[in-house]
């Protein structure tokens, strides 16, 4: 039918694409939600308002269109309003496009095919679509104007960029074979397309289209349970195509061909939001990719492009003359009020909004019914086969009724027949033929295809043997791993050895600070035991002072005696001179006083010098003792020193054993870790170089798969372009050739077919070779790394167990020293204890005997100085006696006496005073001396 001659219709001027738009009601769950509408439509106007709300913002945006719908609208306003027009110009030979545009569930196949509910007793039900009520208005309006028509319906499917035919019933029946119930696109050699293999059915009733529709609805349904399909991925296109007889105004008869397609688009939905699976996002893709193309068909149109990309898919490529070519087109958006939807009506709004622009050219196809029925004979031949096998399965030819109205019409009909049945003769033959170059062409090509199988296996056994290196790569990537992993603990215990001669180290240094600190403890009892010394030398030169000032004082005293003595004596000399008459009688007892006090001074000089022999003697012990402890405290320090000296020095020897095994250890430990290193290194490499060499020769392996794919593809793809090419050439001459052709084209074919075979057995057989010998490659360098890497383990255990033992022997020794260094540690400590306790037992004998012989001095001082007391006690006693004899006797005689009486009394008196003194002196001199050694002993000595 787009054979039909332009040249004859009526040319129109370019007209606008009507767009019109209709909104859905919410659906139940949205009012029983309560979702918000955020779209508001005016009919009268045309303009639909979308409401969007950026941030706090609220923007309104209007879009007008042809028509708009709104929610409350009825499927019969939308069709008298916007479609029924269209039907009319389809009974006037236009061809006419409905498309229904829009988001998914938002009415397409609700406006197009109706709410499922059909027709009853020939009244439509309220809920009947596009579809129906256009089949109604055609039937009506022929009806009524008793045309002389044929109409025919088919209806296509396109769904993953696939045409199914939703009419074939056969082919229902083998849901199988995909090959048999796919239909695809052919070029008609004019521009336009045709569809091989689609069936159209001649209809005489509204009813039968009903009925078509249903049974589609249930192929859709059952195909869609066998291959998860749903309408919401698919396009479905059903047309209406009607020839209708009639009288120009020329008094021709003439022929008009009007065509109704109705287009139910597949949804708009996003496919990003659709949640589509990876099956699914193929689904939407190339639905996306069929809306894409259209909306790209739809903006170059509107852009007045000079390339429209019909071509990039079947929608487009089916409906090429039906936007923006010789067909009248209406787009039926539709939309959903609800929030939910808003971005994607939106898109729909702006996608309906701008193919307003698109301009067409209808045309009225209209033909002269001999040029019609020369030109198109061709064409007919095949429908007419179909309707003839149609005819023949029900027993009787069926043709409109209007068709045998006339007796002439009849008889040019009939003979029209005969001539036809004659023609359809030849084509039978000519059929038989082409069935027969077809059944070849098959065999051909099972025989490619199991050639290809046959390639497709080896190439399957390639790629086994590709994954089976593969898994040994991985197999040996795990070894790698493991040993790896073995190598790590290897160092772990390494590192642990280290840690512990670490530790072993720090204890040393922490028994060397010890023994340091022993050490400086000794130095400080050395410190104390010289300040002692100090102490006790200041003690006994301050001592040997103190007896210096003690002797000086009582020589000072005799000497003051003395001159107190001589001044008596002078005195009395004078006296005896100056009395020497008055006291001749007295002089004897005079002598005898003068004894008296001699042998008392003779007695105080004695026991004076007792006193000094006796501090000399004490001074004499004590130092002696002094001398003996020094020379104790000196024999023994010397000899703690010596020892200490002598242990110290045998740690140090120990120490520097240590130090040594333990710088031997650590080098030991160095090669061990190197040899390790070295060899870790070394099987390194020769991985890397395995792995580079598995690289390398995978990169082969795909580079070979690679070319063998390109080079089949290309081999293919030339001997599909050449079957094309050849089927298309054929298709043209066969007409005219067929006997000749079919031989040329047999020979040629198998030719090209034998030279292809030959070519990819060529390919394969090189691939193959290159693929063994590649896999021989990789085996021989497998094994070879294997027998590498045998080794290197053989190496690493051998050097593992020899550095284990070289740790244990080391181990041992270290702590053999070291148990060495505790004893000597212990011995050490034991002798400072013993030192210690010899020194403190020292010290307390030392200041008994001091405090022993200083009590002594003080008990013989003490004994002395009772004894000069009494002493001086029977001396004054007997002054008291001598002087009281001398009073008696001279009492009574001379009172001039009194005078010298005085005088000697004067001198008498302080003379006492001064020995009171004197002894007062001596008393607190030896306090001092006591409380001086106190001190000494007690606060300096003894520490407290
Ligand atoms: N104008 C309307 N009035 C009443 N019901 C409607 C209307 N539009 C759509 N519906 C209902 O909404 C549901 C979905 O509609 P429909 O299947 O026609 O959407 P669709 O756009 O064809 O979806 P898809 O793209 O998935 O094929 C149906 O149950 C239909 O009855």
């Amino acid at each position: 039918m787009e054979g039909f001659d332009a040249k004859c219709g009526e040319k129109l001027e370019g007209v606008n694409v009507q767009v019109v738009l209709r909104c859905r009601p919410l659906s139940e769950e949205d009012e029983i939600s309560r979702t918000p509408t955020v779209v508001t439509c005016d009919e009268l106007k045309g303009e639909v308002l979308a409401i969007q709300s950026i941030g706090n913002k609220q923007t309104e945006r209007a879009f007008v269109f042809d028509k708009v719908f709104g929610p409350t609208s009825q499927q019969v306003d939308l069709f008298t309003q916007s479609v029924s027009p269209l039907v009319s110009d389809v009974l006037e030979g236009f061809h006419c496009t409905i498309f229904a545009y829009g988001q998914t569930a938002t009415g397409k196949t609700y406006t197009m095919e109706g709410g499922g509910k059909m027709a009853k007793n020939g009244e439509l039900h309220s809920d009947a679509g596009v579809i129906q009520r256009s089949a109604q208005k055609c039937f009506e309006e022929l009806e009524a104007k008793r045309a002389q028509y044929i109409m025919k319906v088919s209806f296509l499917e396109i769904y993953n960029e696939e045409i199914t035919d939703l009419l074939s019933s056969k082919k229902w029946e083998f849901l199988d074979d995909k090959s048999t119930r796919r239909i695809t696109l052919m070029e008609d050699g004019k521009g336009g397309v045709f569809v091989r293999g689609m069936e159209e059915d001649i209809v005489y009733s509204a009813d039968e289209i009903y009925k078509i529709l249903e049974n589609a609805a249930t192929r859709r349904h059952r195909t869609a349970n066998l291959l998860n399909k749903h309408s919401s991925r698919s396009h479905s296109i059903f047309s209406i195509t009607i020839h209708i007889k009639d009288i120009s105004r020329e008094g021709q008869e003439i022929i008009k061909t009007g065509k109704l397609n109705l287009v139910d688009l597949a949804g708009s939905v996003n496919v990003l939001r659709s949640g589509a699976g990876e099956g699914r996002a193929r689904e939407a893709g190339e639905i996306n990719k069929s809306l894409l193309t259209l909306g790209r068909v739809i903006n170059a149109l509107v852009d007045e492009s000079s390339h429209v990309p019909y071509r990039d898919s079947k929608l487009t490529r089916l409906l090429r003359n039906s936007l923006g070519g010789k067909t009248k087109a209406c787009i039926i958006a539709t939309i959903s009020p609800s929030i939910h939807c808003l971005e994607e009506t939106l898109c729909t709004l702006d996608y309906a909004h701008r193919a307003r622009n698109i301009k067409s050219k209808p045309e009225i196809n209209q033909k002269t019914m001999e040029s019609t029925m020369m030109k198109d004979l061709n064409y007919e031949i095949d429908h007419l086969k179909k309707e003839l096998n149609a005819t023949n399965e029900k027993n009787s030819i069926h043709f409109p009724r209007d068709c045998f109205l006339q007796e002439d019409e009849k008889k040019a009909i009939a003979e029209k027949m005969e001539r036809m049945e004659l023609k359809l003769k030849f084509k039978d033959k000519q059929l038989i033929v082409l069935q027969e170059l077809y059944d070849s062409q098959q065999y051909l090509t099972a025989d490619l295809i199991e050639e290809l199988d046959h390639n497709q296996i080896k190439l399957e056994g390639s790629e086994k043997m590709l994954l089976d290196q593969e898994e040994k790569y991985q197999k040996a990537k795990c070894v790698i791993r493991e040993n790896e992993h073995l190598i790590m603990k290897l160092q772990h215990s390494e590192r642990e050895l280290v840690e512990h001669a670490h530790s072993l180290r720090s204890e040393l240094e922490f028994n060397d600070a010890d023994i340091s600190r022993l050490l400086c403890k000794i130095e400080h009892k050395c410190n104390i035991e010289e300040r002692n010394q100090i102490i006790l030398q200041r003690f006994q030169s301050h001592l040997t002072q103190q007896l210096h000032i003690l002797l000086k004082i009582v020589s000072t005293s005799v000497m003051e005696q003395e001159n107190q003595l001589q001044e008596i004596e002078d005195e009395m000399h004078s006296f005896v001179c100056g009395k020497a008459m008055a006291t001749r009688e007295y002089k004897g007892w005079v002598e005898k006083l003068k004894d008296l006090y001699c042998s008392g001074i003779t007695t105080l000089d004695g026991l004076a010098g007792q006193l000094d022999q006796n501090s000399q003697l004490t001074f004499g012990k004590f130092y002696s003792q002094v001398l003996t402890h020094s020379t104790y405290v000196d024999d023994c320090l010397r000899g703690i020193t010596f020892e200490a000296d002598n242990l110290l020095k045998e740690l140090q020897t120990d120490f520097s054993n240590q130090i040594f095994k333990l710088n031997v250890f650590g080098k030991l430990q160095h090669e061990g870790h190197q040899r390790t290193a070295e060899a870790t290194r070394s099987i390194s490499n020769t991985f890397i170089n395995f792995l580079h060499m598995l690289d390398v020769h995978a990169s082969r392996l795909s580079k070979i798969l690679e070319e063998t794919q390109i080079v089949e593809d290309q081999q293919l793809s030339k001997l599909e372009r050449e079957f094309e090419e050849c089927a298309a050439i054929e298709d043209k001459q066969l007409l005219e050739k067929v006997v000749e052709m079919l031989t040329s084209s047999n020979a040629l074919k198998r030719k090209q077919v034998q030279k292809a075979i030959n070519a990819l057995r060529q390919n394969a057989h090189e691939r193959t070779s290159n693929l063994q010998k590649e896999v021989s490659n990789t085996q021989n360098f497998t094994s070879l790394i294997k027998e590498q890497w045998r080794l290197y383990i053989e190496e690493t255990e051998r050097h593992y167990l020899e550095n284990i033992a070289a740790v244990e022997s080391r181990r041992f020794s270290l702590e053999e020293g070291l148990n060495d260094c505790i004893e000597k540690t212990e011995m050490g400590s034991l002798l400072w204890e013993n030192s210690w306790d010899f020194t403190v037992s020292l010290g307390k004998e030392t200041i008994a005997l001091m405090e022993s012989i200083v009590r002594n001095g003080i008990e013989a001082n003490q004994k002395i100085r009772a004894d000069i007391s009494s002493g001086a006690t029977t001396a004054l006693e007997n002054l008291d006696a001598g002087i009281k004899a001398l009073q008696s006797s001279i009492d009574c005689s001379l009172e001039s006496d009194d005078d010298a009486c005085e005088k000697i009394n004067s001198i008498i008196i302080p003379s006492l005073r001064e020995q009171l003194d004197l002894k007062s002196r001596h008393c607190d001199k030896i306090l001092e001396i006591k409380e001086c050694v106190d001190k000494c002993v007690k606060h300096e000595y003894m520490g407290f």
